[in-house]
């Protein structure tokens, strides 16, 4: 498919896509490092969570510049750029579009000026689902300023109309964020500044990640602890759901905005965050390995081999193997150099697009019982073409195991699964999905299961795409879709 600036993209359909990811997001305040490089390296961890989109604002205390484009961090950024965004403190984006199309002008960081000449840069990672409420109070607030949705100015998504917000109050960076973040409803994973203070807020639910670690020479605040490995951080803690952290000069403040009520997305576990990465205390590629245990234990399978399907679907086909016995081994070969996901708008290119990512090793394959272990089955699309092209290959049996259960509702907090209608489990049972996708077998792991290897309080996660009880109101136009759906209803869980 083409771009609106002519480049090609890897999603030929971006319509017709799997989860995809959730931004990523990093923010640096290091004097006398090269903080653009060091944001760089840590946009280049998080790339995984986005890749529309990339950006950076940077400021040495008197100016702001910020540099986006669409594009992977590595087609954006070069040396020079990079030489030429001088400063101490840093905020850096991956963008993964779910409010506003993914355009150049909704690219993050946000910027606008602040009263007194100050810009204020910010990125987010999640989803609000207020948006309407947000923009009537801008309008109320400042009439003259142009709301982003309402008067079609160029960006349109949410998160611009959070930066909006802020440019309407008065004070320091965090006066006006400590007024601005209550009237924030839904997932917000956000990092901004301003030319003097770097701030860093997350949602009272905390459903999407944000992690603050320590440099040399100052602090780092980040999506994921990966990204704190990777500029030479060392971890310190996670930012608390509803707190807010401010860091400048005088060193680093923190303060609240909210009392927690933490409800952290499980499926960070399932599939988005890096196995590398530590969520609430647990490295995830190990969370991954129990997953695939506990996998085998409630659907075990008489198999030769098991393989995983390259890269999510990799530490649970290691503990399904380990757990069952059943021999592990590489039968699909991923290309690198293809994205999480790839998109194929026609049969006959989807049929050439999953063996462009994916092409089996007949010599393993061929004449074996082959349990073959994903993380998830969205659409379907993915284990379809699998099972057809494991058979090709010669395998005597195919029996898909899945690391998660049924996605069987819409995420509104920062993952555009398809909509319910395109689901591949809404209404059907097991059975149904096992034929559809034409495997001898098919087991996902219980939600039970999986809630236990996160080794989180079941009341702490949110857990809706599987079982459709959502922890935050989801946006009024979605309301009426969910109630009209014929399966379960959802549950708007009591607040
Ligand atoms: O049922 P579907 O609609 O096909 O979507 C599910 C697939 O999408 C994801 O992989 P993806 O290709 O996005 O990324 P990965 O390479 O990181 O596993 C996920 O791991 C499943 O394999
Ligand atoms: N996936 C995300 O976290 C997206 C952030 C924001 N909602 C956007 O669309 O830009
Ligand atoms: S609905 Fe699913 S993907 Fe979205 S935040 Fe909740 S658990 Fe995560
Ligand atoms: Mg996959």
């Amino acid at each position: 498919m083409a771009r609106a600036d002519g480049r090609l993209t890897a999603d030929l359909n971006p319509q017709d896509h799997g989860p995809q990811d959730a931004c990523g997001v990093i923010g640096i305040y290091a004097p006398g490092e090269e903080v653009s490089k060091l944001t760089y390296f840590g946009m280049y961890a998080l790339q995984h969570r986005g890749q529309e989109s990339a950006g950076m604002a940077v400021s040495d205390g008197r100016h702001m510049m910020v540099f986006k484009d669409m594009g992977l961090v590595s087609q954006v950024f070069d040396e020079a750029t990079l030489n030429s965004l001088q400063g101490h403190m840093a905020v850096g984006h991956t963008r993964y579009s779910t409010t506003g199309a993914s355009i150049w002008d909704n690219a993050q960081p946000t910027f606008r000026s602040r009263q007194g000449g100050d810009g204020l840069a910010l990125a987010h990672n999640g989803n609000l689902t207020n948006t309407g409420a947000l923009e009537a109070l801008i309008a109320e607030r400042a009439p003259d300023t142009e709301v982003p949705h309402k008067d079609r100015m160029d960006s349109s998504n949410d998160t611009s109309l959070v930066t909006a917000l802020m440019t309407t109050y008065d004070g320091t960076l965090e006066e006006v964020a400590a007024q601005v973040l209550p009237h924030l409803q839904g997932a917000f994973s956000l990092v901004f500044m301003d030319d003097h203070t770097l701030c860093a807020a997350r949602d009272p639910q905390g459903i999407r990640p944000l992690v603050l670690g320590r440099l040399s020479s100052g602090w780092v605040v980040a999506s994921e602890t990966a990204a704190i490995d990777i500029v030479g951080g060392t971890f310190v803690r996670e930012i608390e759901p509803g707190e807010m952290v401010a860091i400048d000069a005088a060193g680093l403040r923190t303060s609240r905005f909210a009392a927690a009520r933490p409800k952290g997305c499980v499926f960070e576990y399932v599939y988005l965050a890096r196995p590398d990465t530590v969520i609430a205390g647990r490295r995830i590629h190990n969370v991954r390995v129990k997953v695939g245990k506990i996998l085998a234990q409630e659907h075990p399978a008489d198999a030769d081999l098991v393989i995983p399907v390259p890269e999510s679907g990799t530490p649970a086909a290691i503990g399904y193997a380990d757990e069952s016995g059943i021999p592990y081994g590489m039968g699909l070969v991923k290309n690198s150099y293809v994205g999480r996901t790839f998109i194929q708008p026609s049969q006959t290119l989807r049929n050439l697009g999953i063996r462009l990512k994916l092409n089996p090793l007949r010599d393993v394959i061929e004449g074996r019982r082959i349990v073959v272990v994903d993380d998830s089955i969205v659409r379907g699309n993915t284990q379809r073409q699998l099972v057809r092209m494991l058979r090709e290959a010669g395998a005597a049996e195919v029996h898909v195991r899945i690391s998660s259960p049924p996605v069987q509702w819409p995420c509104f907090y920062g993952i555009d699964f398809a909509t319910r209608a395109q689901l591949i489990a809404p209404g059907l049972d097991v059975e149904d999905i096992c034929r559809s996708i034409g495997a001898d077998s098919l087991g996902y792991v219980s939600l039970d299961g999986l809630v236990r290897a996160t080794h989180v309080d079941a009341d702490n996660l949110c857990r809706a795409c599987f079982d459709g009880v959502y922890p935050v109101p989801v946006p009024v136009s979605a309301r009426a879709v969910l109630a009209d759906a014929t399966h379960t209803n959802p549950n708007q869980e009591q607040q």
